[in-house]
């Protein structure tokens, strides 16, 4: 069963256009969103939360459609925005009683358990929290009310190792429940080769692939050569050589390769071919 369906999906804004957008997600699964700077990822995800007027297309979560039923799907969302929205005169204990008014499953005990958790104090005001420690409060926030799916934009960026690694736990906890989804973007993208199932790449406003993220880091490898070589379907200068992207089915027994990352697909597809 899919639990995001977006179809078509266009919007032109002054500067910059997400271009025929489609793609499905199984529940159960954690999709990873990659994009070099300004290639639209926030804007993807402010369309699945339905946030512009002027989206083209149709978009489901939850096997509900985001421009009809909007507030009994957001009941069902987490998200984490890579800026905090909030006022930062706000303290944990204050969103408590907010978000308990805003949400009919919002669970304090648990609430109150992460907020120990991740050590974050909750009679302080947000504005003495750290961008890290922010970015933590957005992600109890949005897991205290036990959502269906989360959204989350760029949820590790600013947090050190040892956070970042709890983030993930608790990311991979939530997937427990075969029925929840994440939608995630992300610059790190250690941090995907670890929790995503999918990956989707996004370029200058358009869908790039949506695959099995196995799949692709399996389906290629990266040859180095002085000479080009057959069957490869990208290549970039380094300083000492040409490296090339190959089909795992072009490599040849005697060539020099290494395993491929996100990073190098995402450099591959995205830089312009040398
Ligand atoms: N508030 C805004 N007003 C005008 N243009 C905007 C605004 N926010 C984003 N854009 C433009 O929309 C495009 C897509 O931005 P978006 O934030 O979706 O990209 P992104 O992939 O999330 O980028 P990043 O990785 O840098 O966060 C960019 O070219 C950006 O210039």
């Amino acid at each position: 069963m899919n639990s995001i369906i977006v179809k078509n999906v266009s919007l032109k804004q002054k500067m910059f256009a997400l271009k025929n957008i489609s793609f499905e997600v199984e529940r159960g699964t954690v999709v990873g969103v990659i994009g070099r700077n300004g290639a639209g990822k926030t804007t993807l995800l402010k369309c699945l939360l339905n946030l512009y007027r002027d989206m083209m297309g149709n978009i489901f979560l939850l096997e509900q459609n985001v421009l009809t039923q909007d507030a009994a799907i957001k009941e069902q969302l987490g998200v984490v925005f890579d800026e905090w929205h909030l006022p930062l005169s706000l303290k944990p204990n204050d969103l408590n009683k907010t978000y308990k008014l805003l949400f009919p499953t919002w669970d304090e005990a648990y609430y109150v358990q992460l907020l120990d958790e991740l050590n974050l104090p909750r009679d302080k005001k947000v504005e003495t929290y750290s961008r890290g420690m922010r970015m933590l409060l957005q992600l109890v926030l949005a897991l205290s009310h036990h959502p269906k799916m989360l959204l989350l934009d760029e949820p590790t960026s600013g947090l050190d190792p040892v956070m970042r690694q709890h983030v993930l736990q608790l990311l991979s906890r939530y997937m427990e429940d075969d029925t929840n989804t994440i939608f995630f973007s992300s610059h790190i993208t250690n941090d995907l080769e670890v929790l995503a199932d999918t990956v989707l790449c996004l370029h200058n406003g358009a869908m790039l692939f949506h695959e099995n993220k196995d799949t692709l880091l399996y389906e290629y490898v990266i040859a180095s050569s002085n000479t080009p070589i057959d069957g490869a379907v990208a290549e970039r200068e380094t300083a000492l050589y040409t490296e090339y992207l190959v089909p795992r089915s072009h490599l040849a027994d005697t060539m020099q390769h290494r395993a491929v990352t996100l990073d190098d697909l995402l450099a591959f597809f995205t830089e312009p071919i040398v």
